[in-house]
């Protein structure tokens, strides 16, 4: 093994990633906070600010998958519609199987300059968790509970009010509402048979009320949604899909119109991934959009700025010789470390909630 694999491996070096993680994502929560001032005064500089704040936490993230871990994400896409990518807005469709396909998502923000407007429609429970959960507060990201009743007036409101948003952005929606198991594939099989819809093998049946209020709030208030993106993501090398062109003729207004256009979706990207088990490849040209250097510098510039007292802190504290202080260091550290396990967790499909697990006997 190399030094920088050897490096990777250490659970010290985890430690210090983890900490400038959590250190510089609360300072900027902390800074968010007052840029609440600006709304009533700027609302489009508080945005713009927090793009920026925000890409320097969730850059972070992406550091880790395209620097740390080395992994590039493969686009399949038409040729002719890839410079559009990054330059409009534009609503994203992405499958919803693997624990980290959120992760590949903002990397393609990244590459194409909108990770730190990059917005979802999310659980509610997302919002709560620290730092990434409070960074999305200030980035007007759209919660869900899950419960059409509840979140109808909320989600249109939200949506609506992104109308004059300053940045580019991409809105991602995972259709599914939950991530890919065996049960809740099976039980969502179920209702697809009661409706007379085809069955899919690697997708749950796309719930289509969040996808045709996004399509309706978004069009004709001001912002494009010229590009179908749709996304397949694939497990074992992060390999993706995506198409891309002209939506504006293709999606109808009408709710049913919209739920046939997205059920027709999710059957043609069931087909693409059988071809892809069958071929290794999927439909269109393979891409790897360019790095650039910013999720590195991010970083750097935050680990020099954070690890710099921590050593400081750490040689004064060995010198002071005292039990109680290392006692006390060593208990900041398990709490940290309890703190990032249970952020890693909420990535986790096996925590994950039971929505579409036994929603035929709730309804
Ligand atoms: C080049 C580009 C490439 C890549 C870039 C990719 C992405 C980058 C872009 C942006 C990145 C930004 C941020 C990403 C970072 C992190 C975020 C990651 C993940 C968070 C995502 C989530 O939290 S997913 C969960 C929340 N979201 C959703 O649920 C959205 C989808 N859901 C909906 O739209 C729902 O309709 C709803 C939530 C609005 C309402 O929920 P409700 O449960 O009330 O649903 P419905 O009323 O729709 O359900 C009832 C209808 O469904 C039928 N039914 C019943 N059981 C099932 C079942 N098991 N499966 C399917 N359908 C079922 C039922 O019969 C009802 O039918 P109707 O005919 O009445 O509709
Ligand atoms: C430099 C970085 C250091 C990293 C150390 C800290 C790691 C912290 C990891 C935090 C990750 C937070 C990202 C949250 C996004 C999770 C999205 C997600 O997967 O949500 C699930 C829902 O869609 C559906 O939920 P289910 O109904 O399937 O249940």
């Amino acid at each position: 093994m190399d030094i920088i694999g050897f490096l990777k491996s250490q659970f010290i070096c985890h430690l210090l990633i983890c900490y400038i993680f959590i250190v510089s994502g609360l300072i900027i929560n902390f800074i968010q906070l007052f840029t609440l001032i600006l709304w009533p005064i700027n609302k489009q500089l508080f945005r713009r600010i927090n793009c920026r704040l925000a890409y320097c936490i969730s850059s972070q993230m992406v550091m880790l998958l395209e620097w740390w871990s080395g992994t590039d994400c493969t686009l399949y896409t038409d040729p002719e519609n890839y410079h559009k990518y990054g330059k409009e807005n534009a609503i994203v469709i992405l499958n919803h199987n693997f624990e980290i396909d959120f992760l590949c998502g903002w990397n393609f923000c990244e590459r194409f300059g909108v990770l730190g407007s990059s917005k979802v429609l999310a659980k509610k429970e997302l919002s709560y968790m620290p730092i990434i959960g409070w960074m999305w507060y200030f980035l007007e990201i759209v919660f869900c509970k899950r419960k059409w009743e509840e979140d109808r007036k909320t989600v249109v409101q939200k949506l609506l009010n992104l109308r004059d948003y300053p940045e580019n952005f991409w809105f991602l929606i995972h259709c599914e509402g939950t991530r890919f198991t065996e049960q809740k594939h099976q039980i969502s099989m179920q209702v697809a048979e009661a409706k007379g819809l085809p069955k899919l093998k690697y997708h749950l049946l796309p719930r289509t009320k969040g996808f045709a209020v996004t399509v309706q709030c978004l069009r004709n208030v001001g912002l494009l949604i010229p590009c179908r993106l749709i996304c397949q993501m694939i497990h074992h090398n992060f390999g993706m899909i995506l198409h891309g062109h002209k939506i504006m003729r293709e999606i109808q207004e009408d709710s049913q119109e919209c739920s046939a256009w997205l059920h027709k979706l999710y059957q043609e990207k069931d087909a693409f991934q059988e071809e892809y088990y069958r071929t290794g490849t999927y439909p269109g040209v393979p891409i790897v959009p360019p790095h650039r250097p910013w999720t590195l510098l991010n970083w750097l510039f935050w680990a020099l700025l954070l690890l710099y007292p921590l050593f400081k802190l750490l040689i004064n504290m060995i010198n002071s010789g005292s039990s109680l202080t290392l006692a006390s260091f060593a208990f900041v550290i398990i709490i940290a470390s309890v703190g990032v396990r249970w952020m890693i967790g909420v990535t986790e499909i096996n925590k994950g909630s039971t929505y579409g697990n036994n929603e035929n006997k709730q309804k």
